[in-house]
């Protein structure tokens, strides 16, 4: 079994307790606007090409098998023609086409993954599952989490929550921690915002909670969709219900918008400024909750 993985993290403080690996895999069953991982969303393999890096060789051209490649005069990526089989990407010495996909057994990830033993060892860190969705991907999750647990590395995975319940108890016994993300109470926002309502992901949480699983809840804070303090007094009062002691919220960013363009993909709403810190914590103040509330950044 291999798992499909975009990217691997290493020396990660913001992802679980301690010094983390954080691993990104492929896929997702979300569309969010704002996604800051686009090459992970998407499921199959994909080429990501910087302008600016071009010298304009065009040792791209003639190792393209599909004609994607552009011509000497317009170097580029015919996104309809390209497989994203990366051979253009081996050839490009500036690295001006590159690609992040990548196919690893287990034992492989664990290889990486041990490279930190010593630092999880003395902070309480470990894995964290990113992505992307990683659920989708369980059983290869839950063989690596097995080698984990055999050799005492802390596990967490970063999750949307929009999977079959299935998916979590395929990793149930041996997950630490999970980082829940609920992006709104209100279904039909987050339909329009993400493509999918939120009802399965707030029952998958209630769920967790009921099998004794620590969960911290996560919300990206994002204007137009939940940055107003009636979505967010929303999400807390579910906190409230199911005995979350802890919400980190997280601060709209725009560093993925580069990899919109790198992707020949639209970002969504270029006029939508980032927010900071203090702008989260004014729009939670005063609001009265027995949560933990944490603003990232
Ligand atoms: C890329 S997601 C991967 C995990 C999972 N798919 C999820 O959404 O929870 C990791 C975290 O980044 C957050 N995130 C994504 N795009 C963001 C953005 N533009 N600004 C702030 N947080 C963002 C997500 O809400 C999530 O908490
Ligand atoms: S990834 Fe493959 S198909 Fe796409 S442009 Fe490069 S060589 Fe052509
Ligand atoms: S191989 Fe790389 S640097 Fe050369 S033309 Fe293609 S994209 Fe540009
Ligand atoms: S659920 Fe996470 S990975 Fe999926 S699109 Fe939304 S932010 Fe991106």
């Amino acid at each position: 079994m291999e798992g499909r993985i975009t990217n691997i993290q290493r020396f990660s403080v913001h992802d679980g307790p301690g010094i983390r690996t954080v691993v990104f895999l492929k896929g997702c069953t979300l569309r969010c606007r704002w996604c800051c991982n686009p090459e992970a969303m998407l499921p199959q393999p994909v080429l990501m090409f910087n302008p600016q890096l071009c010298i304009g060789c065009g040792a791209c051209i003639s190792v393209c098998p599909t004609g994607a490649s552009g011509t000497e005069k317009h170097i580029g990526v015919e996104r309809k023609k390209c497989t994203g089989c990366g051979s253009c990407a081996e050839v490009c010495y500036a690295e001006a086409k590159y690609k992040r996909d990548r196919f690893l057994a287990a034992e492989e990830l664990m290889e990486e993954v041990r490279k930190d033993l010593s630092f999880y060892q003395r902070t309480g860190g470990g894995i964290t599952f990113s992505g992307g969705e990683a659920l989708l991907q369980k059983e290869f999750v839950a063989e690596v989490l097995r080698l984990c647990k055999a050799e005492g590395i802390g596990t967490a995975v970063e999750t949307c929550g929009n999977v079959p319940w299935e998916n979590f108890e395929a990793v149930l016994d041996s997950m630490d921690l999970y980082l829940y993300d609920i992006k709104s109470t209100d279904t039909e926002k987050h339909k329009v915002y993400t493509g999918a309502g939120c009802e399965r992901i707030m029952e998958n949480c209630r769920r967790l909670r009921e099998a004794g699983k620590q969960v911290i809840i996560r919300v990206p804070v994002i204007p137009e969709f939940n940055f107003d303090r009636e979505s967010l007094t929303g999400i807390l009062r579910f906190a409230e219900t199911i005995n979350i002691e802890e919400i980190n919220f997280l601060p709209y960013h725009r560093y993925a918008e580069n990899k919109y363009r790198y992707l020949g993909m639209e970002y969504w709403n270029p006029g939508v400024e980032r927010l900071d810190k203090g702008q989260v914590e004014e729009c939670l103040r005063e609001i009265e909750t027995s949560v933990r509330l944490k603003v990232d950044g």
